[in-house]
């Protein structure tokens, strides 16, 4: 299986860059984010994109960043929240060893709720993320093969109950 040993995905603020930089340590692998690749790429924040171009844009960019780094990275991935929605990265995805990491809504308020830059919960996150969930919880389970619930554990503990689930062993 060629690409990254393990691709992440799951929504926004559930531990994909804390849980995702745990495991490449663990791995002794190195650790990528699809959302960096897109801010370093284009020089401005994800937020500045959406802002200025729109959503249909910044997908576009996030589909050849998605491509770019499933092909050129080896380690530990990240792909932005969105990403499934894309049905060509969605296929891309297939063959891979793909973790998604899942939290309730509750969760998702406490992680996300304070401030971060997340466009798409600017106003009333409580409904925008049960809208998000509902369009796309099914693409995460599509993609996965493995699914580790974050809700009640530390980052560390959902790193250890990810690499059984992932059948994966530490460096
Ligand atoms: N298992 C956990 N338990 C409690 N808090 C956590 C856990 N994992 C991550 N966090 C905290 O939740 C917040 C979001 O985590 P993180 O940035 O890793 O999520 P993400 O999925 O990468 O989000 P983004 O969509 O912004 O890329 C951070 O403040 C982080 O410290
Ligand atoms: O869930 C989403 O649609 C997003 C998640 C983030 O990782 C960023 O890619 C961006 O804010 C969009
Ligand atoms: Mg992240």
């Amino acid at each position: 299986m060629s690409g990254p040993l393990v691709v992440l995905v799951g929504p926004m603020g559930v531990g994909k860059s804390t849980v995702g930089l745990l495991l490449a340590e663990r791995l002794g692998t190195g650790y990528r984010d699809t959302d960096d690749d897109i801010v370093a790429e284009q020089g401005r924040s994800i937020a500045e994109i959406f802002v200025d171009e729109g959503e249909d844009a910044f997908r576009a960019i996030e589909k050849q960043a998605v491509a770019r780094a499933l092909t050129e990275h080896t380690g530990v991935l990240s792909l932005g929240g969105g990403a499934v929605l894309d049905a060509d990265t969605r296929a891309l995805l297939a063959g891979q060893r793909v973790l998604y990491l899942s939290m309730d809504v509750e969760e998702a308020v406490r992680r996300t709720g304070l401030g971060v830059a997340r466009p798409l919960l600017a106003v009333n996150p409580r409904k925008q993320w049960r809208e998000l969930m509902d369009a796309r919880r099914h693409l995460y389970e599509g993609v996965a093969t493995a699914v580790v619930a974050t809700d009640g554990r530390t980052a560390e503990e959902v790193a250890r109950v990810a690499l059984d689930a992932l059948e994966l062993k530490d460096a």
